[in-house]
């Protein structure tokens, strides 16, 4: 069994990372933290609280984090997630209380009270609260097995032409990240823009037929939608479950051990993760980049854990 802790800003492909964490056996879900992103703090937190209740989430703490990047401004995406952050499907009420705790002291707590090397980070948002952690807690960098995150892109961006959203509204934090030392892989644009949720791939879900999976229907379909007006996709990229899955079976995407570093002061290239893909790659070199996705073999995952959920 593989632990985790997933720090998200629900966020539709947020959702579905956090309904295939909790339906996958192979994933313990140590702990959901929300940090601002797609939408404000207190939106996204509101939006993890729903989907929890959607799946029946319950004795897995949710805790909510930073409200603003570390030096830039906020800047969240409607445009993409609408004004809730979830729009489409009628969000249900929370069934469990927010944790009291801060997020950034749920991760550090977490992380302390476990075997060193047994706890995966899995960031699907900016960075704030992860690079908090660290800069809090460094003790944790050498305990924390790996950093799987979504974010980035070595050859595509979607924040700019060069950059990546989850980096970009916080590039100090990602910095800070990727700079650790903790082994981290970047699930970046190039592996989830394949991770398209097509028309079949659609029907595999609804053909589920439970409540949570017409949830996720309906998630799909106002993502879809929103993908389409706006960045001319036929089919929606669901970013954020490819991180859980290749922390389920890291089989299902091919990785590339490779430097990446984060550019803060560029005019046209701020947030861009540069990838450096000049052989042989330094003996110290912990950061990977993901390369290529088994499309398959990762909606079969997502399909079985919905499966695994059922009714709730
Ligand atoms: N246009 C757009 C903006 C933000 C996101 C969110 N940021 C990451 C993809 O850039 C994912 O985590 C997703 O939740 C997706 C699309
Ligand atoms: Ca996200």
């Amino acid at each position: 069994v593989k632990k985790i802790i997933l720090d998200c800003d629900p966020g539709h492909d947020d959702a579905v990372a956090l309904l295939l964490a909790h339906g996958n056996p192979e994933i313990e879900l140590l702990a959901v933290t929300t940090v601002v992103g797609n939408q404000t703090l207190p939106k996204v937190t509101r939006n993890a609280l729903a989907v929890a209740a959607v799946a029946g989430i319950t004795g897995v703490p949710f805790a909510a984090g930073c409200t603003r990047p570390l030096i830039r401004d906020i800047q969240v995406a409607p445009d993409i997630h609408g004004e809730s952050g979830l729009d489409g499907p009628l969000l249900p009420e929370p069934e469990i209380e927010l944790d009291a705790r801060h997020a950034v002291d749920l991760i550090i707590e977490t992380v302390l009270a476990h075997e060193p090397g047994t706890i995966t980070l899995v960031p699907t948002g900016g960075l704030t609260n992860i690079a908090m952690a660290a800069r809090k807690a460094p003790e944790i960098i050498g305990r924390v097995k790996e950093v799987v995150l979504m974010g980035g892109g070595y050859h595509v961006g979607n924040f700019s032409a060069v950059a990546e959203f989850n980096i970009a509204i916080d590039p100090e934090a990602a910095h800070i990240v990727f700079n650790a030392g903790w082994p981290v892989v970047m699930v970046g644009l190039d592996l989830t823009h394949q991770a398209l949720a097509t028309a079949e791939v659609a029907a595999q879900i609804a053909a589920v037929g439970t409540a949570p999976a017409r949830f996720v229907g309906e998630l799909l379909e106002f993502f879809g939608q929103a993908y389409k007006d706006v960045q001319g996709f036929e089919a929606p990229p669901v970013h954020d479950p490819c991180a859980v899955a290749y922390v389920i079976d890291p089989s299902i995407v091919k990785t590339r051990r490779t430097p990446v570093d984060i550019e803060l002061a560029g005019g046209l290239t701020r947030g861009m993760t540069v990838a450096d893909f000049r052989m042989p790659a330094p003996e110290d070199c912990r950061t990977s980049v993901a390369v290529e996705l088994d499309h398959g073999r990762f909606w079969a995952l997502v399909v079985d854990a919905l499966e695994r959920i059922g009714e709730r």
